[in-house]
């Protein structure tokens, strides 16, 4: 596959210093097997455990054509990475992904075709429909990410099986406008993105995607941030 377009690809990091090397190869991989332009933008927390020094070993490896560093000091939270991130991308669509091998690099391929073949504004995975799954996490975990796309189910019909996923493909220009129009912080960032898009009429394509627990490091979905998740559904049901 031969892409007319750029692709940016945002990664958020907060502890990623073992992923980051394997995420970041098997992204060249990808696009330098598909012809493909791209970047990657790695928005980086203050991590303590060096990650940032690792992506800048990745910058002086693969360029700084291909890597790009926004960091910031300190823990500002998901939603904010992605907002920072966004501003600095040069390419016509933004891809997000989690930095943790979560999101395995292997779909984007997959994305690009979706959005070409549906002309979509935007292309998100689902775990929850065809071939998607969730593989590697305890009953716990299952059960608070189905119940979390149940409870937005419910509360705000977001059109897509997966709102609370967040491997996605944008439209640049969608995502910006999306983006201004969005206030959560946290890990519900990505639902009302979603709910957004539906509201202001852009198309949206789902791909099937299986999730895979991560390996090295550990989730930051702690309890802070699953009470900041509930209070961000709520305001969103109230408002929107
Ligand atoms: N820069 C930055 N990155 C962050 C922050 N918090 C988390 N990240 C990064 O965001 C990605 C996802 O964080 P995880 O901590 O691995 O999330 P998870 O528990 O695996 O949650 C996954 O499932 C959720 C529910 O389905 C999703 O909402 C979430 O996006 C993710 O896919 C990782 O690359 C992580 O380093 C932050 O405050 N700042
Ligand atoms: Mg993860």
């Amino acid at each position: 596959m031969a892409a007319k377009h750029k692709y940016s690809v945002l990664l958020p990091t907060y502890n990623e210093r073992e992923n980051l090397p394997i995420i970041v190869w098997l992204l060249v991989k990808y696009f330098s097997e598909g012809n493909i332009d791209y970047e990657i933008i790695i928005i980086d927390d203050g991590s303590p455990d060096g990650t940032l020094e690792v992506a800048k070993q990745l910058q002086k490896i693969y360029g700084e054509k291909r890597i790009v560093l926004r960091p910031r000091e300190k823990k500002l939270g998901l939603g904010t990475a992605y907002i920072h991130g966004v501003k600095h991308a040069t390419g016509d669509f933004v891809l997000i992904m989690d930095a943790d091998m979560s999101h395995h690099p292997k779909f984007i391929p997959q994305f690009i075709e979706k959005q070409l073949e549906g002309d979509y504004d935007v292309v998100t995975g689902t775990r929850y429909a065809g071939d998607g799954g969730v593989h590697g996490w305890d009953f716990k975990r299952k059960l608070i990410s189905r119940g979390a796309n149940y409870i937005v189910q419910v509360l705000l019909r977001p059109g897509v099986s997966d709102s609370t996923g967040s491997f996605r493909l944008y439209r640049k220009e969608v995502l910006e406008k999306l983006v201004n129009s969005c206030r959560s912080k946290g890990y519900v960032f990505q639902i009302e993105l979603i709910i957004q898009a539906r509201h202001m009429g852009y198309s949206v394509g789902e791909l099937p995607i299986s999730f895979v627990d991560r390996v090295y490091g550990e989730s930051k979905l702690g309890g802070h941030e699953i009470i900041e998740w509930m209070k961000g559904i709520l305001y969103l049901f109230a408002t929107t």
